[in-house]
């Protein structure tokens, strides 16, 4: 199947072509003869699963790395030549879900710092530095101040300056990795918005996202990979979503049931309890989980959500209220003591809070648990091996291997090992923030399977997202906007009502 309707003798019709791709780093091979063709002017979506070899691709059509074979074309040329940065930089950009601009400077400074365009000489002209973000804002409708300091824009308005920077070099082929994963409902639209606005002025973007309905809105062709190859590549009108998911996954898609474990009674006592919790960035927060019982605390970017879980996880303390763990009052503001009284968690920012990048897997998944792999301050190596692998197998970890220095996973892959440490002492309470933000459809599924799992052994389960597909895990949820529990759902709730709730607006009958 072709992309698009595009005549493919015609050099100028693509903004990208790769073939016969492959690149193999050490033992694992990330690419496979892969092919890719870019249509100029189109949004063309690249999806598979957590280690299909996305970002490696990314790393090669960006000039990062070189392929062990095949080519790379951009916009009808061949790629330069890898130490031609400036050459690249014409030609293409990604923009990352770790964005690179710097908090401490001005938006005109982020565009054009370091750059020739600013006036000769040595003296940069301020005035010549902001007339021209200005003009390159204006020119691409970003509405951004450029005498503002980066510090001060939202997620959203850093990922146009990035777009605006690459757009600066000359690039009319962006690389967007996974834009959404820290948006809320609407700013993804006005994302969207602005895609489509930008592809209107001839701007091609390949969009990568684990979620599927983005695809389906936004983009105009797919390309999917599995296990390091090319599968299918078409227009997207053409695919179903469960086409879609069964090229990602090779297996045919069940039909969906309700993932929950069977309720706990309500009687039940212990697990987490809320009483009156206020912070900072919340207020008068009251809510229980049972042991055996999954909660969601749901809410928008800057709804108190986060912070509210980390108030249970002793990475914030709260200024009012109490939280208790089986009945017995948690003293707050300590990981190591929440922890001893059995709180388990997955962080919101793996690279901050979670995976150390240059350990191993094993020793990631196992570090919170040295008093189960031996006794007397020893860790018995065969010990650990043995339960870091059956850690690996629980949440499905690609490759899984316990001595791979976790840095080197992908993403998703990183992901499941910091779920991984949070679930290894069998916590009491298991606190999940975003959990399967940069996860694939599949692993999204394993991850909350631990969390099922995690119930079944007594743990009472607190999933912090705006992912209205981990909410399908939950028995309750409770929405909070602004710091504030505004809507309580139970058993069964329409979906739309929730996305409503986290927005803040009232559903009028229709
Ligand atoms: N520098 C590296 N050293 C060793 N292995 C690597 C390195 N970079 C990537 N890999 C491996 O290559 C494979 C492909 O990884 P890649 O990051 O391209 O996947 P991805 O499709 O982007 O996944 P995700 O959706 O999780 O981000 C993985 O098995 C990964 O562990």
């Amino acid at each position: 199947m072709s992309t698009a309707a595009v005549d493919s003798t015609d050099t100028a019709s693509w903004a990208a072509r790769v073939a016969g791709v492959s690149k193999t780093f050490g033992a694992t091979r990330a690419l496979r003869d892969v092919h890719l063709d870019v249509a100029t002017g189109e949004v063309h979506a690249l999806v598979g699963r957590n280690g299909a070899g996305k970002s490696t691709l990314v790393s090669i059509l960006t000039g990062l790395q070189a392929p062990d074979s095949g080519t790379v074309e951009l916009g009808g040329a061949p790629g330069p030549s890898l130490a031609d940065r400036e050459a690249w930089r014409q030609r293409v950009a990604c923009v990352y879900q770790r964005l690179t601009v710097i908090d401490e400077l001005s938006v005109a400074e982020n565009l054009f710092v370091n750059r020739q365009v600013i006036g000769g000489g040595r003296v940069i002209s301020w005035k010549r530095l902001h007339a021209k973000a200005a003009e390159l804002l204006g020119e691409w409708h970003l509405d951004i101040d450029p005498a503002s300091t980066a510090r001060d824009l939202t997620i959203e308005q850093k990922q146009y300056v990035e777009i605006a920077r690459a757009l600066s070099f000359g690039a009319r082929f962006v690389i967007l990795d996974e834009p959404t994963a820290r948006l809320d409902g609407t700013g993804v639209q006005r994302l969207f918005e602005r895609i489509r606005a930008l592809r209107a002025q001839g701007v091609t973007f390949l969009y990568i996202s684990h979620h599927l309905q983005e695809i389906f809105e936004l983009c105009e062709s797919v390309t999917v990979f599995r296990d390091a190859q090319f599968v299918r590549s078409g227009r997207v009108d053409e695919l179903s979503r469960t086409t879609l998911i069964e090229a990602m996954t090779g297996e045919k898609v069940a039909v969906r049931s309700d993932p929950r474990p069977p309720a706990p009674g309500r009687l039940i006592e212990g697990g987490l309890q809320l009483d009156g919790l206020s912070g900072s960035a919340y207020e008068d927060i009251t809510l229980t989980v049972r042991p055996g019982e999954i909660v969601g605390l749901a809410g928008s970017g800057g709804s108190g959500k986060f912070e509210i879980a980390e108030a249970v996880c002793g990475l914030g303390t709260p200024s009012r209220g109490t939280v208790s763990i089986d009945a017995k009052r948690l003293r707050t503001g300590s990981v190591p003591r929440a922890q001893r009284a059995g709180v388990g968690f997955v962080p919101k920012d793996r690279h901050r809070e979670g995976l150390v990048d240059g350990l191993t897997v094993g020793d990631n998944a196992t570090m919170s648990v040295p008093h189960r792999l031996g006794g007397h301050g020893w860790v018995s190596p065969k010990r650990q091996a043995a339960y870091a692998q059956e850690l690996i197998r629980r949440l499905d970890i690609v490759p899984p291997r316990v001595d791979q220095p976790a840095g080197e996973l992908s993403g998703g892959n990183q992901q499941k090992v910091v779920a991984a440490r949070a679930i290894a002492d069998d916590p009491k309470v298991l606190v999940l923030m975003a959990p399967t933000a940069g996860v694939d459809v599949r692993s999204k599924e394993s991850l909350l399977a631990t969390a099922v799992e995690a119930t079944e052994r007594g743990a009472a389960v607190l999933v912090v997202t705006d992912d209205l597909e981990d909410l399908r895990y939950c028995h309750r949820v409770s929405v909070v906007f602004r710091g504030r529990q505004v809507a309580d759902f139970e058993d069964q709730w329409d979906d739309r009502d929730v996305v409503a709730a986290m927005e803040g607006v009232e559903l009028s009958d229709d």
